[in-house]
């Protein structure tokens, strides 16, 4: 058995022209786990309705975050892939789950060295049926018809692994260490509250209700939104933030249903209403600057803050390559590349 590991993270388009958007988009939103509704009105919605419109304000975002190698979450992606592959003595491959390079692609990497055994990993922290899950449920799909020798074993949400919050600790105190601010908001990428009830796996614990997420259940395995809370609470603990300098929102609602509040736009107007001046944002659902980060929270998150009076305004950057981080993956990675199989 020879061992190997496929790290994936969302994607992007291959460039800033709409019609790359379009195409990107067109897979992604088109995603059963995505947008969860039957596919008949998904076409409808996706096709007809969100592919005329979305793809051009899109690439105009894109357009303002694009760096010279790529798209920022494709070329943080690879620059930590690469860094990992110095540390680690097993084969590492990069894939996207929307877009290149394709999961397809890089089972095939893996393969052609002769990989039969895969640790997937998932560049997420929290689990959700949009990122998660979806990742897993292609993987099989393509490890059946493709791969069947291959074995996958998966890296579960490490939400509250206590080496991923040092490490988001540490960064948010090095950027914060010479800032001034009067609060912290964890910002996380929303989704459909419907998104949450659905991966209750008790069908009757979730709530959404400000209470539910507190309470011990087996739910909590696929709840993001708990995972979310958890996330903020261990990172406070470790770096003794008091009750009221930091709290939790939710970024990127997509459609007129229900998303996970508060709403991060509507949080930053209503913190520069009250007269707040110095806000600092993180955003611990990324672990790699993306459009997301670089655009909505850090150029437009600013202007709103700006417009309703606040003056500064910092955002603490995703891990991306950062040294701590990357020492962390590879010692995850190392300690399962070397565990010795369970013995039948
Ligand atoms: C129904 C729509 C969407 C759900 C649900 C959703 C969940 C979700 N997404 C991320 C991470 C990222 N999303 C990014 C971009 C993005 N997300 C959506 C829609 C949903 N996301 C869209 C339409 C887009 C594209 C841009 C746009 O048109 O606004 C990105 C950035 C990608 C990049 O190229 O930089 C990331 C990362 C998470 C973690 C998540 C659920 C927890
Ligand atoms: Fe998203």
């Amino acid at each position: 058995m020879s061992k190997g590991v496929l790290m994936v993270n969302l994607g992007s388009p291959d460039s800033t022209d709409p019609k790359d958007v379009k195409k990107y988009l067109g897979e992604f939103l088109m995603d059963e786990r995505v947008i969860d509704v039957p596919y008949w009105a998904r076409t409808l919605l996706v096709k007809g309705i969100i592919l005329n419109t979305r793809p051009k304000k899109s690439a105009e975002a894109y357009q303002k975050i694009w760096w010279d190698e790529g798209s920022p979450l494709i070329v943080l992606s690879k620059r930590l892939q690469s860094k990992i592959d110095h540390n680690t003595s097993v084969p590492i491959s990069l894939a996207m789950r929307y877009g290149t390079p394709s999961i397809k692609q890089g089972l095939h990497e893996l393969h052609d060295q002769g990989v039969d055994e895969v640790l997937l990993f998932p560049l997420y922290p929290q689990f959700a049926m949009a990122t998660t899950e979806t990742i897993l449920v292609l993987a099989e799909e393509l490890r059946k018809e493709h791969f069947p020798e291959m074995s996958f074993t998966t890296v579960p949400p490490f939400y509250n692994h206590q080496d991923y919050i040092r490490t988001l600790g540490n960064s948010i105190a090095e950027t914060l260490k010479d800032v001034e601010y009067e609060h912290l908001l964890f910002s996380y990428h929303g989704v459909p509250e419907r998104h949450i009830r659905k991966s209750d796996i008790t069908n009757s614990h979730c709530k959404i209700d400000g209470s539910c997420c507190q309470s011990d259940s087996t739910a909590h395995q696929f709840c993001y939104r708990h995972q979310c809370f958890e996330t903020t609470r261990l990172v406070a603990e470790y770096l003794g933030l008091k009750p009221n300098t930091y709290s939790v929102s939710f970024q990127s609602r997509l459609g007129f249903d229900p998303w996970l509040k508060p709403y991060t736009d509507r949080t930053i107007e209503r913190f520069g209403k009250q007269g707040m001046k110095k806000l600092a944002i993180v955003t611990p659902a990324f672990v790699s600057d993306c459009l997301e980060t670089l655009e909505e929270i850090a150029m437009e998150g600013e202007e709103i803050f700006h417009e309703v009076g606040g003056k500064n305004f910092t955002v603490v950057p995703c891990l991306n390559d950062r040294e701590e981080w990357v020492k962390v993956l590879s010692r995850w990675i190392d300690e399962w590349a070397h565990q010795k199989p369970v013995e039948a």
